[in-house]
């Protein structure tokens, strides 16, 4: 049930759906069964471009779209995850029948295809997922060749689960980073672990806490959140004690993080407005601006994020992050601080857009960050922090980020 589940969801991706879009559409299947399907589908999006490989070497006709969704199931599901070949090609078989008519006439080339693909060697040696041209190009521009074939292995290898725990929590098993972050390697259920009924943690990746850390929020300081759903930076912000306005332009997405605060037992005020239109009612001590971006950092999560886009709308995003620091730095008194952050791999989305900011708006200068945990060569010439998936290869890496600390000039300089 759970391989028919993958291949709607992977039919889904190629019409355009992501597999979030789609997170109801499995809801007749058992929860388990819907998990690993998730899984599955996620597994053959990270390494298509591999199963396609193998498949060429042993078919003599392209197969057609949900035949080859079936056999790079198979291929991945034995040659990356070590599924047992007699059940994974009986399995295939079985799917490919339940296609119809073609699916009859093809499931005989399955079979063969499949029991030659199970002694396949070499799976290994072959290079991993390609980035997309358009991400590619301006990622290898920027980090070189090396660093580009890293972030292509570090989007095969997937993410761990990172959790950020309320000051003094542990979780049993979780390795504890050397940001504060904790990590649990292995398939876990969210919900099941320890700590999550009561709210002392919740997911954010290791890289997606650093914005806040950065920002070091102080009790009672007033700090907008813009840009907060689903409210993972809201939620730090708000368990260190500050008071948070969370500004989302989606009331659906704000609804998570209501969700997310009532669990987690914390409070902040949640606006549903465009953060181009809001302004605050009293003054401010600091902004986050967690910036819409083309979430091409969150890639080792997102494996359908290549599949969905093509790079068109790169340019009105850009556009959008320079009004949004414009108008958040209007918002912010003389000698406040904000920081711009960005999931983006782009340093059009990141550093250059901090070196546009700083050409606009005369006194404002970064703060170049000194954060526990952190390592020197994530700090970018203007004084940013950059993160990659290749960062921390060792621990299981990290999403990938830009963030500046920015200082409006003011009392005391
Ligand atoms: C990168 S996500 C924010 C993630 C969030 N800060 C967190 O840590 O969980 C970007 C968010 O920006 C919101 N957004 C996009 N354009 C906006 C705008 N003009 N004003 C306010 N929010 C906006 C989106 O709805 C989305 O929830």
């Amino acid at each position: 049930m759970a391989r028919a589940g993958a291949l709607r969801l992977l039919a889904g991706v190629r019409d355009g759906l992501s597999l979030a879009d789609q997170a109801g559409a499995l809801k007749a299947l058992p929860p388990a069964d819907q998990a690993r399907a998730g899984r599955l589908a996620a597994d053959v999006l990270r390494h298509q471009a591999r199963a396609d490989a193998v498949i060429r070497a042993y078919v003599s006709r392209k197969p057609s779209p949900p035949v080859a969704d079936v056999l790079r199931l198979a291929v991945v599901e034995m040659l990356d995850g070590g599924g047992a070949p007699h059940g994974v090609v009986d399995a295939a078989v079985s799917l490919t029948r339940s296609l119809g008519k073609k699916g009859q006439a093809a499931s005989g080339m399955v079979n063969a295809v499949l029991r030659k693909v199970a002694g396949h060697k070499g799976w290994a040696d072959l290079p991993p997922q390609p980035m997309p041209h358009w991400l590619r190009e301006p990622v290898a521009a920027a980090y070189g060749e090396d660093a580009a074939r890293a972030i292509e292995a570090a989007h095969g290898a997937g993410a761990p689960l990172d959790l950020t725990p309320k000051p003094g929590v542990s979780v049993e098993g979780a390795d504890v980073l050397p940001t504060g972050s904790l990590r649990i390697h292995g398939p876990a259920q969210v919900s099941a672990l320890p700590g999550f009924a009561t709210g002392d943690w919740w997911v954010q990746d290791a890289a997606a806490a650093l914005p806040v850390r950065l920002l070091d929020p102080r009790p009672d300081e007033r700090i907008a959140d813009l840009c907060a759903a689903p409210g993972g930076k809201t939620l730090q912000l708000a368990s260190a004690g500050a008071q948070v306005t969370a500004v989302d332009i989606s009331p659906a997405r704000l609804r998570r993080v209501a969700e997310n605060l009532r669990r987690c037992k914390l409070s902040a005020e949640l606006v549903a407005a465009d953060a181009l239109d809001w302004r605050p009612t009293a003054p401010l001590d600091a902004i986050l601006l967690d910036a819409p971006c083309s979430a091409t950092g969150t890639i080792r999560r997102h494996p359908d994020l290549p599949f969905l886009r093509d790079g068109s709308g790169i340019p009105a995003l850009i556009d959008v992050q320079a009004r949004l620091i414009d108008h958040a730095l209007s918002l912010l008194p003389p000698g406040g601080r904000m920081v711009y952050a960005v999931c983006s791999l782009l340093p059009d989305e990141g550093e250059a857009q901090v070196a546009a900011a700083l050409a606009r708006h005369p006194g404002l200068v970064v703060e170049t960050p000194d954060l526990p945990g952190t390592e020197p060569s994530w700090i970018t010439p203007e004084g940013g922090l950059r993160t990659r998936p290749d960062c921390w290869p060792g621990r299981g890496g990290m999403d990938g980020f830009f963030m500046a600390r920015l200082h409006k000039a003011g009392r005391g300089g």
